[in-house]
């Protein structure tokens, strides 16, 4: 599936830099063309791989906040958004539309530009094009504090609204205790851009690809997104032997020549494991997949360790566990890989503590935020008054 990728706010630039570092990598061919949008200059000027040009670099906001960044406020992350939407757009007229099968705009929805402006950008593009106009939005760490929480569950509201799907990263649930905020960070955008970038690198096979049994198409993807809401993903992989030469691993060990039976077996057992590992393990977003309503299975690897069976298996234990009749499933042969990868996309998923969680303590954090606006100008007050209202101010 080929894409038109835009990084908003620092998180998102950086994590579309690291798309284009995986697409270099793999030969994956997912990121038709990649913008990063921001109000702080020395973000921009950090990555690696999106062009040095003012047509994939756009730094919005120069005359209210003069490169600096808008420090976490994300009303004005959306109003400079709106009022410099024409200059985003002119580096979206450099992007070959006609060749992308969707946008996905990608940003932190803790902080202040990326969070505001997102949403702003989902419904100009909506606006302009037919091509659906995804997010990738990645919900701040719980020991970020109130603002960003606050941040990220307007953001959230708001985005959701905004684009066909919003596919969600919980930083929270990724943390990795004793780790440097940038190190703990590095690690995560890898997380991220694997299970992504094998999702979405499954809809492009076909150019030059293997012929899979049941290859997955962009169509599948398309359709498994389709209908709105918020989607989730789960991965797991496994190392495999990838000599080719007649029998796999189980022959070899056997030392026989007629294992093919057990060998089948050997990969639809390892196929339906990876399957419930995936589903049941650390989803990007944790929820309870039960009530989803529709599932895309990707099975990626070298083609003799996939089969139709143990994928077959496999989508019909999803149809069990999440209740949707809606499971698409296929592969995505990968004949270099030295890994079994399963990705499960859960799409229209609502039954999500976590995101309660975070609109709990938004709102505690808002009351707390106007509490103490109030406190403090009745304070204010006090000070600058005397007592009785004798001095008079000067004008
Ligand atoms: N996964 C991931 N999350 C990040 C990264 N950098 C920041 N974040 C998260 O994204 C949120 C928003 O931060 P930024 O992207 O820096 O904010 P911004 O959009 O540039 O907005 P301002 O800095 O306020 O102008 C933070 O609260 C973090 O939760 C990153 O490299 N990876």
């Amino acid at each position: 599936m080929k894409l038109a990728m835009v990084g908003f706010g620092q998180a998102g630039g950086k994590i579309v830099d690291k798309f284009l570092e995986y697409d270099q990598k793999h030969g994956s061919g997912i990121v038709r063309d990649a913008i990063a949008v921001n109000t702080a200059k020395a973000d921009l000027m950090g990555l690696q791989h999106i062009p040095d040009n003012d047509q994939k670099r756009v730094l919005i906001g120069q005359s209210r906040v003069k490169g600096h960044g808008v420090g976490a406020d994300n009303e004005l992350g959306a109003e400079v958004a709106e009022e410099d939407i024409d200059e985003i757009q002119g580096a979206i007229d450099s992007v070959p539309v006609h060749e992308v099968d969707a946008f996905l705009i990608v940003a932190g929805l803790g902080g202040g530009t990326g969070s505001g402006g997102s949403p702003v950008l989902a419904k100009h593009l909506q606006h302009i094009y037919t091509e659906p106009v995804y997010g990738l939005g990645v919900l701040p760490g719980s020991d970020e504090g109130g603002i960003y929480t606050l941040n990220a569950a307007r953001s959230f509201q708001t985005f959701v609204r905004e684009v066909d799907n919003l596919l969600v990263f919980d930083n929270d649930a990724w943390r990795k205790t004793g780790e440097s905020v940038q190190g703990g960070y590095d690690e995560i955008n890898e997380e991220i851009v694997t299970r992504f970038g094998v999702l979405f690198g499954a809809g492009e096979i076909g150019q030059g690809g293997e012929v899979a049994e049941s290859v997955v198409d962009s169509s599948e993807i398309i359709n498994t997104l389709e209908g709105g809401g918020v989607s989730t993903i789960g991965y797991a992989s496994e190392t495999v032997e990838t000599s080719s030469s007649g029998g796999g691993f189980l022959s070899r060990i056997t030392g026989g020549n007629d294992t093919d039976d057990l060998d089948t077996t050997h990969t639809t057992n390892r196929i339906t494991s990876l399957v419930r590992k995936a589903a049941l393990g650390r989803l990007t977003l944790p929820c309870e997949i039960e009530g989803s309503e529709r599932a895309l299975l990707v099975l990626a690897g070298p083609p003799q360790h996939l089969n139709r069976k143990g994928i077959e298996r496999g989508r019909k234990w999803i149809e069990e566990q999440t209740g949707s009749m809606e499971v698409r499933g296929g592969d995505y042969p990968i004949t270099s890989s030295g890994r079994v990868a399963s990705v499960v996309l859960l799409s229209g998923v609502t039954n999500v503590p976590r995101i309660k969680e975070l609109q709990q303590v938004a709102i505690e954090a808002q009351d707390n935020i106007d509490d103490i606006r109030q406190e403090s100008e009745d304070n204010l007050d006090d000070l600058i008054n005397d007592d009785e209202d004798e001095l008079e101010s000067l004008f």
